[in-house]
């Protein structure tokens, strides 16, 4: 299903979700991840996708809930890490399936770790706003791909980091 969806108002106002989900098209075996897997049932189930045409931007979006909560009327900084590690990763495996030739619809994703995760906390986050988080692809070398994120709730850039993915190791596979 293609999906395209306008910015909410006072976003960019170009950025639209471009095609499928990439966590949709995860091998059933490496989707139970806490923050991005279809198959955890207690999880944040983010959704990444191309925001354009040029196969370097994503969007990921996330609304946090009061179970969040740092201090009352404001987001757990763990959640927010959390919300920009699978945004990270979700964008690796759109940029590498993408490099690697092959197609997310037909062929399923590859799938990517975190390696390092960096996150620099800017402004207090608010809650019960959509947080939406962009990601853009720096380099896709070898089994490895840098993407740089940032979020913003609203108008505010709230936060923003890094993450260094690696393609799934063989151990971390479920047998
Ligand atoms: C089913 C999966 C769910 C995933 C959900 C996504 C979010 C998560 O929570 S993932 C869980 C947390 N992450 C982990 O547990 C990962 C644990 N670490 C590992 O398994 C390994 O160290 C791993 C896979 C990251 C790297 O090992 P390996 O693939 O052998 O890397 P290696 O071949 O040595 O290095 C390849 C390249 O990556 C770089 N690299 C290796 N490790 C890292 C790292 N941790 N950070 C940054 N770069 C790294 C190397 O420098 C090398 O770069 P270059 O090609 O430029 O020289």
């Amino acid at each position: 299903m293609v999906t395209r969806r306008a910015e909410a108002a006072g976003g960019a106002g170009a950025t639209v979700d471009e095609g499928p989900a990439v966590q949709d098209h995860y091998p059933a075996d490496a989707a139970h991840c806490y923050g991005c897997g279809a198959r955890n049932p207690f999880g944040h189930h983010l959704k990444t996708r191309w925001a354009d045409g040029s196969r370097t931007e994503t969007i990921t979006r996330f609304t946090p809930g009061p179970e969040q909560t740092a201090m009352p009327g404001y987001v757990y900084g763990g959640l927010v890490a959390s919300v920009l590690d699978c945004s990270g990763t979700g964008s690796a495996a759109l940029a590498g399936t993408h490099a690697a030739g092959l197609d997310l619809e037909g062929d399923g994703s590859l799938r990517y770790v975190t390696g390092t995760l960096e996150v620099r906390y800017q402004r207090p986050t608010p809650m019960s706003v959509e947080l939406v988080v962009r990601g853009r692809v720096e380099e896709v070398k070898g089994r490895k791909v840098t993407v740089a994120l940032t979020m913003t709730a609203g108008e505010d850039e709230v936060a923003s980091g890094r993450v260094v993915a690696l393609q799934l190791p063989d151990e971390m596979r479920s047998s």
